[in-house]
């Protein structure tokens, strides 16, 4: 029963709730934020509070026994979770760290998951039958060791659901130089690849992968050869510098029964560097490559008209600022205000075959 007691006059109001044969969990946690929201938005009207946040929980229950068919393990930091979720996967997400900001910032505090708490975590999640996923999406992460534990993983659950699809993005760095440890790079060349089915390396990952240096669309057209020979199904560089000027180029390619499809895309270039668009990149290619069945043209159209989007606002909510300009926090992906672009992106740029 809120009650609210502003310039001396008290408001009290009680709802009556509907209630469901069984008792849920989270539902604490949702009553709570929901009423932040809405006592914010009517400033501090509680019967409009209280009726919108239990008209949310109550539709919540009513639709909580239709699941989503799929379920993702997401091995991350923030941005993809979103927007996986808003396309309609049910996501479990460790945060192999738990920081104050991220990596762009000038300084950087918390700390990073340990190879114990990844096992607590799992051993929780076995112990109540919870493995279930169809997907598993891996970012970034400093351990070498808990990238191998994290590969063992996988096999398990590939054993267990043998059409599971493992997105790996081997995050390592960006413009020549390594933002993880050196020691990161032999475990995704040698354990992870191995049972990937997507991966979506940005050039220079490729080219530390594979060793081949990436100057021309040759090179980069053996660099995806060469993945594919190690087994991987789709193989996508989310960006290069091979593209026309103030673009960069994106490249996806999948062999589907012996045939192979490579299409690649012009990407506008922004006159600035987000953080954030690679977590965001690798989301919405696990989200559209299952929807379209490794269709990767779309796939790729769909994932950078988001993405786009997604910058477009991010940059124009300081108009008059140069891109280049903006500070970090300036910066930060405007995701939340991205949601329909996010659930109904307008492709602009067509992907084209690839071709030398
Ligand atoms: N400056 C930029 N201008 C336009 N698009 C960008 C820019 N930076 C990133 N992106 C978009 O984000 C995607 C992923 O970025 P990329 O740099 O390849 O990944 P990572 O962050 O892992 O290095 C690219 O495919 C592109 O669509
Ligand atoms: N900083 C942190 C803490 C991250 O987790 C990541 C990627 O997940 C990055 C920086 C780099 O972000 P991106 O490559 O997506 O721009």
């Amino acid at each position: 029963m809120p009650s609210f007691k502003g310039g001396g006059s008290k408001t009290t109001v009680s709802i009556n709730i509907p209630q469901f044969d069984a008792s849920f969990t989270g539902t604490g946690d949702l009553f709570a934020a929901l009423m932040l929201a809405y006592i914010t938005r009517t400033n501090h009207n509680v019967k409009e509070s209280l009726e919108r946040t239990i008209a949310t929980i109550q539709s919540v229950l009513e639709r909580t026994a239709q699941s989503f068919p799929n379920k993702v393990y997401f091995q991350f930091y923030y941005w993809g979770i979103f927007v996986s979720q808003v396309l309609g996967f049910e996501v479990d997400a460790i945060n192999t760290v738990q920081f104050s900001n991220h990596s762009g910032y000038g300084h950087l505090k918390g700390k990073v998951i340990t190879e114990q708490d990844f096992d607590e975590l799992i051993e929780g999640l076995k112990m109540n039958d919870l493995m279930d996923y169809t997907h598993v999406l891996t970012g970034y992460c400093r351990s070498p060791q808990l990238l191998s534990k994290i590969g063992e993983l996988v096999k398990e659950l590939k054993k267990a659901n043998p059409t599971l699809m493992y997105v790996c993005d081997p995050v390592m760095g960006d413009n020549g130089r390594m933002y993880v440890p050196e020691e990161v790079l032999p475990i995704y060349a040698n354990e992870l690849l191995s049972v990937a089915d997507v991966i979506c390396p940005n050039q220079f990952e490729a080219e530390l992968l594979t060793k081949i240096p990436i100057k021309d669309k040759a090179s980069l057209l053996k660099t995806i050869n060469v993945l594919h020979d190690r087994g991987i199904k789709t193989v996508v560089i989310s960006s290069s510098e091979l593209g026309p000027e103030k673009h960069l180029l994106g490249v996806a390619s999948t062999v589907v029964g012996g045939s192979k499809t490579t299409v690649s895309i012009n990407i506008p270039q922004f006159d600035a560097s987000f953080t954030g668009t690679g977590d965001l990149f690798a989301a919405l290619m696990l989200a559209y490559i299952t929807r379209t069945n490794h269709n990767v043209k779309e796939s790729l159209e769909r994932t950078i008209a988001t993405i786009q989007s997604v910058l477009e606002r991010t940059a124009q909510s300081f108009p008059n600022k140069d891109p280049s300009a903006l500070t970090c926090k300036e910066k930060e992906l405007k995701l939340i205000q991205s949601k329909s672009d996010i659930e109904n992106p307008v492709v602009k740029i067509e992907a084209q075959p690839f071709s030398l």
